[in-house]
């Protein structure tokens, strides 16, 4: 198991559009110890960096200052599942899966897919998938390469919400079986709190951390539970001035976020 340190990491960006001068910060003087095998979520009004963050972590972002330092010293497997699916248009989806899997795969490959509800599939090419297969068969593949550190860029965004709880579950099961490091960015406070050892929310404007809260509760977890309810209220309460974000539907247009996630809040 790895585990990560983020010492003072803060991004700015370039400033954008003619006259525009002020460079935007987008995380600011991000400090956190990550434990091995800690779950922690990440979340944020939309544009407050939270992918930016990932990017960082995963290596992909090396204009920031500060420092990520892993605690054995040397780089973790690193798996990253992204918003857009990044398949191979040409192979098929089992294909996908093995492109970068050890050999001898395909059985674990298809198990994989069968986890994410994808079994029936592995011949199809990514376009005859919808959006939200092609995210979940891109969550197979980043779960078959057995990463160290597991980095979820809102994995189960869009799926109707039956399918959604599924998933969720079975992405715990996945974590209590093999306990990567999870470091995941969704928009869904309830999807956070019943996932999660950890959840971190990201101020707007300051880029800043807001709220850090480790949730010591077994899984599977009940929103009803007292602790759970607390922090989802804690949640809600910063998320007030949040601006709304918007999603993108299992057919993959874009759709106004009065969804699940809003319902699940309002209901609870
Ligand atoms: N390469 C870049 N150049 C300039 N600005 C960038 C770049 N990458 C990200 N940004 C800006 O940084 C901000 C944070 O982007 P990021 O994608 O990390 O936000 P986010 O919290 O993940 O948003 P969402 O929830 O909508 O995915 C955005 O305003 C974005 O436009």
């Amino acid at each position: 198991m790895i585990g990560l340190t983020l010492e003072g990491i803060t991004r700015r960006f370039p400033a954008e559009g003619p006259g525009e001068t002020t460079e935007k910060t987008v995380l600011q003087d991000i400090s956190l110890a990550i434990e091995p095998g800690a779950f922690v979520t990440v979340v944020g009004p939309s544009g407050v960096g939270k992918t930016t963050l990932l990017r960082i972590i995963a290596g992909l972002d090396h204009g920031f200052q500060g420092r990520v330092a892993w605690s054995e010293n040397r780089q973790p497997k690193i798996g990253m599942v992204f918003q857009e699916p990044r398949l191979a248009p040409w192979l098929s989806v089992i294909d996908n899966l093995l492109l970068i899997a050890a050999p001898g795969a395909r059985a674990e490959a298809l198990d994989l897919l069968d986890l994410v509800e994808l079994a029936g599939s592995e011949n199809a090419l990514p376009r005859q998938l919808s959006g939200g297969m092609q995210r979940r068969a891109a969550l197979a593949r980043a779960l078959l390469a057995k990463p160290d550190l597991l980095l979820l860029d809102e994995p189960l965004i869009s799926l109707d919400s039956t399918r959604a709880e599924r998933l969720r579950s079975h992405l715990v099961g996945y974590w209590q079986a093999r306990k990567p490091t999870i470091v995941m960015v969704t928009h869904d406070f309830v999807e956070a709190v019943e996932l999660s050892s950890r959840v971190i929310a990201l101020a707007p404007e300051s880029g800043r951390i807001a709220l850090d809260r480790t949730i010591p509760l077994p899984h599977p977890r009940r929103v009803t539970d007292p602790a759970e309810a607390a922090l989802l209220d804690e949640l809600r309460d910063l998320a007030r001035d949040w601006p709304a974000p918007s999603h993108t539907t299992e057919e993959g247009e874009a759709a106004p976020r009065a969804s699940n996630a809003a319902m699940r809040l309002l209901t609870i």
